[in-house]
């Protein structure tokens, strides 16, 4: 086990005193794909900005292919490739420009440079597009781009802060499957998002990331395993207007509520069923109860369980 990243009570306190990482402690091993989630707000971004130096910690440490970021050597940063929440290219320089100018900036000189980049692009399919200029390119050739820059050096570690956000369902997809390519070359990932399905589909470890506190760790197996003595429904209503919801969260077995729209959310104990008290207080409050399902624990489940709030609206 080759430790990567270590993280060790990391916390960044911006001035105003706004704490967006709050005491986190992770441990990222090579060929992890780990998933870093959370909602927008929960401090992913500023964590990996601390690990990329880009701005300073408060307190902790971060150990990185075990040397302290403090110090990061050219060394270090040579086996890192970042791609950042914003698209950073040279909109008026062609595609092979644009990645050729990232890998001049590794030290990559003459032949070695033009291979490197014609590679990248390959990885990211946009060879064919290497002589056109980015600024003709779709918001998800750009963001190929941006991907293949981040390659050019041949990086053992990359982070990848929402690369998917605003990007058309074709692009994200493709961008998925180059994530588990570069992995299964043994490359490791963080790639910090909000979207769950993402992380479900790629990540082999998933850090469960809110209000800058790391809330939970482990294999989605693992996490799901956090609430097996639970079950989950959603009760569809006609009056949402109408739910009691401090009558249903007293309820003996209830353990959360939710109401999303006209649906509510529930997450009950395996072992002692509410369901028929829910809706005795549902039927009785006249909120005309229009569907009972029963639905899958997943990581949604397992973040609701762990705070209280539904991931994709947590605020
Ligand atoms: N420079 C700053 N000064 C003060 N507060 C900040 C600064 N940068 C971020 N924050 C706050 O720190 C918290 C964590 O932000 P961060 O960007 O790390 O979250 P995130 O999980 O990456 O979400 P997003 O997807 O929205 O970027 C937020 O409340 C944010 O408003």
């Amino acid at each position: 086990m080759t430790k990567i990243v270590e993280l060790k009570e990391l916390t960044k306190k911006f001035p105003g005193g706004k704490i967006a990482v709050d005491n986190l402690s992770l441990t990222v091993e090579k060929g992890d794909i780990i998933g870093f989630l959370g909602p927008n707000g929960a401090g992913k971004s500023t964590t990996i900005n601390m690990m990329m130096d880009l701005i300073g910690i408060t307190s902790g440490t971060i150990t990185l292919f075990g040397e302290s970021a403090r110090h990061k050597s050219n060394r270090i940063r040579s086996k890192i490739g970042m791609i950042p929440q914003e698209i950073a290219i040279y909109e008026d320089l062609t595609a092979f420009e644009n990645v050729a100018f990232f890998g001049g900036l590794y030290g990559l000189r003459g032949k070695m440079l033009k291979a490197a980049s014609l590679r990248a692009l390959r990885y990211v399919a946009l060879e064919k597009n290497a002589k056109e200029k980015a600024e003709n390119f779709s918001g998800g050739m750009k963001r190929r781009l941006n991907i293949a820059c981040a390659l050019v050096h041949e990086p053992e570690l990359i982070i990848m802060d929402e690369p998917t956000v605003g990007i058309d369902p074709q692009s994200r997809n493709f961008i998925l499957g180059v994530i588990e390519t570069l992995n299964k070359k043994g490359i490791t990932i963080i790639y910090s998002t909000h979207y769950m399905e993402e992380v479900e589909r790629i990540s082999n470890k998933i850090a469960i990331i809110d209000h800058g506190k790391l809330i939970a760790c482990g294999s989605e197996a693992e996490l799901i395993n956090l609430v097996t003595n639970t079950q989950n429904f959603s009760i569809e209503v006609l009056y949402p207007e109408k739910v009691e919801l401090q009558k249903l969260r007293a309820l003996n077995g209830v353990q959360q509520v939710q109401l999303e729209g006209q649906i509510l959310h529930i997450i009950a104990n395996a072992e002692k069923n509410p369901l028929d008290d829910v809706l005795k207080i549902l039927i009785a409050a006249e909120v005309a109860v229009k569907a009972v399902d029963q639905d899958k624990i997943n990581l949604e489940t397992v973040f609701l369980m762990l705070t209280g709030r539904k991931l994709r609206d947590a605020k």
